[in-house]
């Protein structure tokens, strides 16, 4: 079953700024979904269709099978909004504004125990808001759109203003709630985040959707093996290890022999070719991160735009898993 679909969908602001650009984006009930983009890639103007809070230009888009533009109101009911920068009202207490959630959508709420669970406590619940902090405020914005057990929870940049603590507490409940059998959508910009908590992530650059799928899966279709890490006795002095297949880039460091790898199973060959030559001390393996992963799409991308200012068709990185 289908949580969120859009079809073409579109934003153009007043000025001419193309927000979002014919998204075409499928997020299945049950998974949680990261929405991923560097600032002003558009996320924010996704979500904002997708709630109705703004027009699309042209597509379309469903959310647990109803249309924004006319069943707002249903979808609202079934959906825990964590909406970027959230107001809230500053003579309220952390308490109220759970209650007052919890009173706008007929449902009951134990508000000391939503707050706890968010990391607020009984203290912080009956201070006024305009004494909390930003992480506070964050804290409490996500115990509001968790109020009422919502099929689905819609959360725009969700760990902003978290510290470290609280963005993993974040990702504690983000799973519980995936446990649960709810849909996660949230976007962000913190790649590490993403990585921890996602079933699948969509990457989103100037409106477009440049890759979809899961992290695993993005890395294997860029085919990067990552790099190895090789300590060795003595650097030997005629390594030419580039010439072998699968090996991008090579850097010596004091005794340490690095390889870049487009192919892991390059790996084997490097620590191989190392060892004929001199006594290996020890390995380390690391995959590559979502970071390298990320920018090569979105600056992969971006090279490609120029390229279709002069009528090329771009394309589009589309990931099974
Ligand atoms: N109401 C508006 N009027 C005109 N342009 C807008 C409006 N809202 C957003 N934009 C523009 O649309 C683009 C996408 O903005 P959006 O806020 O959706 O990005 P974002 O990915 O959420 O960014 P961030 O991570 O910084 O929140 C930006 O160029 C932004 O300036």
């Amino acid at each position: 079953m289908t949580a969120i679909q859009t079809t073409g969908l579109t934003k153009r602001f007043d000025g001419g700024v193309v927000a979002v650009d014919d998204l075409d984006l499928r997020v299945r009930e049950g998974e949680v979904f990261g929405f991923l983009g560097p600032n002003g890639a558009g996320k924010s103007t996704v979500i904002n269709m997708l709630l109705d809070f703004v027009r699309p230009t042209e597509g379309s888009a469903t959310v647990l099978g109803h249309d924004p533009t006319t069943d707002a109101d249903r979808i609202r009911r079934r959906t825990g909004v964590l909406p970027e920068g959230s107001s809230l009202y500053e003579r309220l207490t952390g308490r109220e504004h759970v209650e007052w959630v919890a009173r706008a959508n007929d449902v009951s709420v134990d508000a000391g125990a939503a707050l706890d669970r968010v990391g607020l406590s009984s203290a912080d619940a009956d201070r006024a808001v305009g004494g909390y902090s930003k992480g506070m405020r964050q804290r409490l914005a996500f115990a509001m759109a968790l109020v009422g057990e919502p099929d689905l929870l819609i959360l725009d940049e969700p760990s902003a203003g978290l510290d470290p603590n609280g963005m993993q507490e974040f990702r504690e409940i983000v799973r519980e709630e995936a446990r649960d059998g709810r849909t996660v959508f949230f976007s962000s910009h913190v790649l590490g985040e993403v990585e921890a908590v996602c079933d699948r992530i969509g990457i989103l650059d100037d409106g477009e959707l440049v890759a979809t799928g899961t992290p695993d899966a993005l890395r294997t279709t860029l085919e990067f093996g990552g790099t190895i890490s090789v300590d060795v006795a003595r650097v030997p002095d005629d390594l030419a290890l580039e010439r072998r297949n699968g090996v991008e880039s090579v850097t010596v460091e004091g005794s340490t022999v690095r390889a870049s790898l487009a192919d892991p199973t390059a790996k084997a060959e490097v620590v191989a070719a190392l060892d004929e030559r001199t006594r290996v001390l020890d390995i380390v393996s690391e995959e590559t991160s979502l970071e390298r992963l990320f920018n090569t799409y979105t600056s992969n991308h971006r090279a490609e735009r120029s390229l279709t200012d002069d009528g090329r068709e771009g394309t589009r990185t589309e990931v099974a898993g």
